[in-house]
């Protein structure tokens, strides 16, 4: 059986994990932001969270760079969510990759008592290494989607994020002025 994206909201399955990872502008946070108010639209009960460090564009919305946006709570530890999402139906999780190694279990509790749980996550660095707690939760979850950025240098589709600045430091927020995504050729070809 073919397993979607429209069989979770529907809740046939009672609660569940939806992972949804990819470069940076690879659309991660739209589709975050569009399966978020379609459950707000069926009148559910949704809670959003991101880490309190990621204060790039808000701090109490989760906004896209095309600047759709929804309100979030910021959290400074994932064990927070759990205690927040008493009476919630649906959780919403942005910028993953910045919460701690709890943040899997915390999710596996959440869909264990009902709630379907979306999160939204770089898969990988600026290095193409797994990016905190995202590879394991794409291990618990029922259902991944890696969505793809437009390599800025050939057009092709793209899955890593390319660091354009001079930095070592595995966490950097930043935009296009520190990232651009590219594909495998371009990524490897480090000019
Ligand atoms: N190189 C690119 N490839 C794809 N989208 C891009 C690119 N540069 C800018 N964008 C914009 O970024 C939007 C996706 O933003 P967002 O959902 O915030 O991405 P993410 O959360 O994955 O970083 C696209 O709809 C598009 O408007
Ligand atoms: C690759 C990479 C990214 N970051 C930072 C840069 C941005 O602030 C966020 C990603 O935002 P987006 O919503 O996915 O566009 O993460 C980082 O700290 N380290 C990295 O290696
Ligand atoms: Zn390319």
């Amino acid at each position: 059986m073919l397993f979607s994206e429209q069989n979770y909201s529907r809740g046939e399955y009672g609660g569940s994990i939806e992972v949804i990872c990819g470069s940076m502008f690879s659309g991660k946070t739209e589709e975050l932001i569009r399966r978020l108010k379609r459950a707000e639209i069926a009148r559910l009960k949704v809670e959003i969270y991101k880490p309190a460090t990621d204060t790039r564009y808000d701090e109490t919305a989760v906004v896209s760079h095309n600047y759709n946006s929804i309100e979030a709570s910021p959290v400074t530890h994932s064990s927070a969510i759990l205690l927040l999402s008493a009476d919630t139906q649906v959780v919403g999780i942005d910028e993953a990759q910045f919460f701690d190694d709890e943040l899997p279990e915390v999710c596996n509790k959440l869909a264990n008592k009902g709630i379907r749980v979306i999160i939204a996550g770089l898969d990988m660095d600026f290095s193409g290494k797994p990016f905190g707690p995202v590879p394991a939760l794409m291990a618990v979850a029922e259902l991944v989607t890696k969505v793809n950025a437009v390599c800025v240098r050939c057009g092709s589709p793209a899955m890593y994020s390319f660091r354009r600045v001079a930095s070592d430091a595995k966490i950097l927020l930043g935009e296009k002025e520190s990232y651009e995504p590219r594909c495998r050729a371009c990524f490897h070809a480090k000019d």
